[in-house]
C-alpha cells in the first residue's frame, strides 16, 4: 500500500515499485485509480523520477501516475474501482493497490477530452501591441505543444476594432514561428492553431457584447461544460469594466471563469489595492492570475530546486557566508515603441518592483512547508514583509541619452514621440535593499535594471565572504575580494549556473586562478527550454497558482517601493544621463561601494 500526504510530500518512486503495470504512455508505466475523496482538489508532485497528478471530478478523482519524468496529463477516470482512499492520522492518505489497466495507452491516440469540456481563452484587447507581438504567439506555442494534447481549445480575440476571423488569423499568423518542434509538421500545427482562433468585436463595458462573445464561444465548439479564461491585454484603467462584463455575461455556468492579468498591477500601494478591491467585487482571489512572467523562466523555477535539494547550498544561504546578493537586469535596446506606457511607470515599476523582487523573494525565503502554492507564497510574503522600505539614499536613477557609435545614431529616451521632452522617468535604476530577519541581517541585496545598456542579461549573483586566514592569500595577491567565491545564476540569455572557485593553475609552481564550475544548459540539456508563458498559461488553465502573485504579496511588494517612488516624483529627482549602449550611470558603482560591493557583471571575467 502506497502512502502520501495531501499537503506535504509526494510518494516516492519506490512506493509504487512493487506494482506491476502493463500500461504505458510514451514508454512510461502508468497506473490508474479511481475512488471518492471530497476534500482534495489536486495534488501535483514533481521530482526527477516521479510525476503524480490527481484531478477531482465532482466527487471522484482519478490519479495518473507516470514514472521516469513523463509529463502529467489530464485523464478521464478509468472504469475500475480499487476501493476508497483512507485518511489516516496526520492527514496521510492510504492508497489501495492500483489495479493495472488492461490495455496500453498510446499518447497520440489518447482521448483527453472525454469530459468534453472546452478551454477557451479570450484575449481582451486583441488589436493591441502586446496581443499582436506576444500574446497570440505564446498561446500558439502553448496550444501546439501542450494544450492540443489535452483540451478542446479555442482562442478568441476581443476588441472594439472590427475584424473578421480571417483577419485575426492573418494578423496572428504573422507572429507565429516554428519554434515548437520543427520536425513535427509545424506548418500543419500552425494551421490547426489558427483554425481555433476567432474574433468578436465589442466594447469593454458592454454586458451585451460580452454575452454575444459567450454565446459565440458556446456555438463554436459545442461546449458541454466550458472553461473560459480572459487574458487582459488592455490598459489597466479599463480592467474593471472588462472584468465586470466578462464575469457576469461571458462566464461559465459552473463558475470556472479565470482572469489572467498582466502587470502593471497599479502604480503604487493605493492604486494597486484599489485595483484588487475592484477586481474582487467580481472575482474571487483564486480566479485572478496575476502574471509575472519572470516566475515562469526556467532558472527562476530552478532556484528553489537548487537551494532546497542540494545539501551544499542551503547551509551557506545566510549572512554567515553570503556577503551580498545582486539581481541584475539589462536590455541592449530602449523603450522603442513603448514610451507611452513606459513613461507613466519607469524602470522601478516595470522591472524592480515585480520581476527582480519576485526573484529576490524566492531567493531569500525560508523553506516552505511544501511545494503547494499557498505554502510557497506564504514564505514569499514573510520575507517581503521583513524587508525595509527602500530609501531615497539607496537608489540611483538614470535615463539614456542619444549616442552615436560606428556611424549609427542611437536615440535618447526622450526622442520617442510619445515621451515628453522634459521627462524625468528613469530608464535605469540601482538600489540597495535589506531584509531585517535573522538569516539576512546586514546583507545588502543590490538590484540593477536598465534599458539601452551594452548587453542583454538577467542574472543573480551571490558573492560569498572571504576565506578567513586564507592560506593562499599570497598566491592570489592581497585583495581578498579576488579570492571570494561567487555563484551566478544566469536566467538569460544562455541559461547557466556557475560557481567561481579558486584553483591551482597546473604546473610546478603554486599559482592560483579563478575558474568556473559551469552548468551551461545548452551543453547539458538537449531539450529546448520552454518559454515562460507556456508554463504560466498551462498553470493558469490547470489552476496551479504557485507562479502567480497573490494579493498580499503584491501589497508587500508595493509597500517597499511606494515611498521612494513618491519621493522621486515629488522631489523631481533628475536621473543621471548615460549614453545609449553604455554600462549605465557611474552612480550605481558609488552606491555599491557604499556597501563594500562590486557589481559582479563588471570586469573582464564575469
Ligand atoms: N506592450 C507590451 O509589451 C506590454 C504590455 N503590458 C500591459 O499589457 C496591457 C496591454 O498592453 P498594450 O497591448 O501595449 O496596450 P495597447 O495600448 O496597445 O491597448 C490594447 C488595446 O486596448 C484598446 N484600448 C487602448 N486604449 C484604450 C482606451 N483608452 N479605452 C478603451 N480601449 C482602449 C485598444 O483596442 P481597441 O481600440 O481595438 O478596442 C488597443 O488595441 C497593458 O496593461 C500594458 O500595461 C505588459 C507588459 C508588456
Ligand atoms: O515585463 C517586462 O519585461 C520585458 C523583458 O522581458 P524578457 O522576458 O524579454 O526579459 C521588458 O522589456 C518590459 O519592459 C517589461 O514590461
Amino acid at each position: 500500500m502506497a502512502t502520501f500526504s495531501p499537503s506535504t510530500h509526494c510518494p516516492s518512486s519506490s512506493a509504487y515499485s512493487n506494482k506491476s503495470s502493463s500500461s504505458l504512455i510514451n514508454g512510461n508505466p502508468i497506473h490508474h485509480h479511481r475512488t471518492t475523496l471530497p476534500s482534495i482538489l489536486r495534488k501535483r508532485c514533481r521530482s526527477t523520477k516521479l510525476y503524480l497528478h490527481i484531478h477531482l471530478m465532482e466527487e471522484e478523482f482519478s490519479a495518473v501516475h507516470l514514472q521516469d519524468g513523463a509529463k502529467s496529463m489530464k485523464a478521464s477516470p478509468v472504469e475500475s474501482d480499487d476501493g476508497p482512499v483512507k485518511i489516516l492520522k496526520d492527514g496521510i492518505l492510504s492508497v489501495p493497490p492500483v489495479t493495472p489497466p488492461e490495455e496500453s495507452i498510446d499518447i497520440a491516440n489518447f482521448d483527453f477530452d472525454k469530459d468534453n469540456s472546452t478551454v477557451s481563452i479570450t484575449v481582451v484587447g486583441a488589436s493591441g501591441d502586446l496581443a499582436k507581438r506576444r500574446s497570440f504567439l505564446h498561446f500558439s506555442h502553448f496550444t501546439m505543444k501542450v494544450a492540443s494534447l489535452r483540451f478542446h481549445f479555442t482562442i478568441f480575440g476581443y476588441a472594439r476594432s472590427k475584424m473578421s476571423d480571417a483577419e485575426l488569423r492573418n494578423m496572428v499568423s504573422k507572429t507565429l514561428t516554428c519554434r515548437i518542434d520543427q520536425r513535427e509538421n509545424c506548418g500543419e500545427k500552425m494551421d490547426q492553431f489558427l483554425e481555433r482562433c476567432f474574433f468578436h468585436p465589442g466594447q469593454y463595458d458592454s454586458q451585451e457584447n460580452f454575452l454575444e462573445l459567450g454565446q459565440k464561444a458556446q456555438r463554436t465548439r459545442g461546449w458541454k461544460s466550458c472553461k473560459p479564461s480572459f487574458y487582459l491585454s488592455i490598459p489597466p484603467n479599463i480592467f474593471i469594466d472588462a472584468v465586470k462584463c466578462a464575469s457576469s455575461s461571458a462566464s461559465s455556468a459552473n463558475g470556472w471563469t479565470r482572469v489572467i492579468v498582466e502587470k502593471p498591477f497599479g502604480r503604487d500601494s493605493e492604486s494597486s489595492a484599489a485595483l484588487t478591491r475592484s477586481l474582487k467585487q467580481y472575482l474571487d482571489e483564486d480566479q485572478i492570475f496575476r502574471i509575472d512572467h519572470y516566475l515562469g523562466k526556467e532558472l527562476v523555477e530552478n532556484l528553489s530546486v537548487l537551494r532546497f535539494s542540494n545539501l551544499i547550498f542551503e547551509p551557506l544561504w545566510s549572512r554567515q557566508y553570503i556577503k551580498n546578493v545582486q539581481f541584475i537586469f539589462a536590455e541592449d535596446f530602449g523603450t522603442e515603441g513603448r514610451g507611452g506606457y513606459f513613461d507613466n511607470y519607469g524602470i522601478i515599476r516595470d522591472i524592480m518592483q515585480n520581476h527582480l523582487l519576485q526573484i529576490l523573494a524566492l531567493f531569500a525565503m525560508e523553506t516552505p512547508v511544501s511545494l503547494d502554492a499557498e505554502d510557497i507564497r506564504n514564505e514569499k510574503v514573510k520575507v517581503l514583509r521583513s524587508m525595509r522600505p527602500l530609501r531615497l539614499d539607496d537608489v540611483v536613477t538614470g535615463q539614456y541619452k542619444s549616442h552615436t557609435r560606428g556611424g549609427v545614431k542611437y536615440p535618447a529616451y526622450t526622442d520617442d514621440k510619445t515621451v515628453p521632452n522634459d521627462s524625468l522617468t528613469p530608464t535605469f535604476a540601482a538600489a540597495a535593499l535589506f531584509i531585517d530577519n535573522a538569516r539576512w541581517d546586514g546583507v545588502p541585496f543590490l538590484m540593477k535594471a536598465g534599458k539601452a545598456l551594452h548587453d542583454r542579461r538577467a542574472e543573480i549573483r551571490v558573492q560569498f565572504r572571504h576565506v578567513p586566514g586564507n592560506l593562499y592569500n599570497k598566491n592570489i595577491g592581497t585583495d581578498l575580494d579576488l579570492a571570494t567565491n561567487e555563484l551566478v545564476i544566469r536566467v538569460q540569455p544562455d541559461e547557466a549556473i556557475y560557481l567561481k572557485i579558486n584553483n591551482k593553475v597546473p604546473g610546478l609552481g603554486m599559482r592560483l586562478d579563478r575558474s568556473n564550475l559551469n552548468l551551461l544548459y545548452a551543453a547539458r540539456y538537449s531539450k529546448e527550454i520552454p518559454d515562460a508563458y507556456e508554463r504560466l498559461l498551462l498553470d493558469a488553465i490547470e489552476g496551479e497558482r504557485r507562479l502567480f502573485i497573490r494579493s498580499d504579496e503584491l501589497d508587500a511588494a508595493w509597500s517597499l517601493f511606494t515611498p521612494v517612488l513618491k519621493e522621486l516624483e515629488e522631489k523631481k529627482i533628475v536621473p543621471e544621463y548615460y549614453p545609449y549602449g553604455s554600462r549605465g550611470p557611474v552612480g550605481s558603482h558609488y552606491l555599491a561601494a557604499r556597501y563594500k560591493v562590486r557589481w559582479g557583471d563588471v570586469g573582464s571575467e564575469q
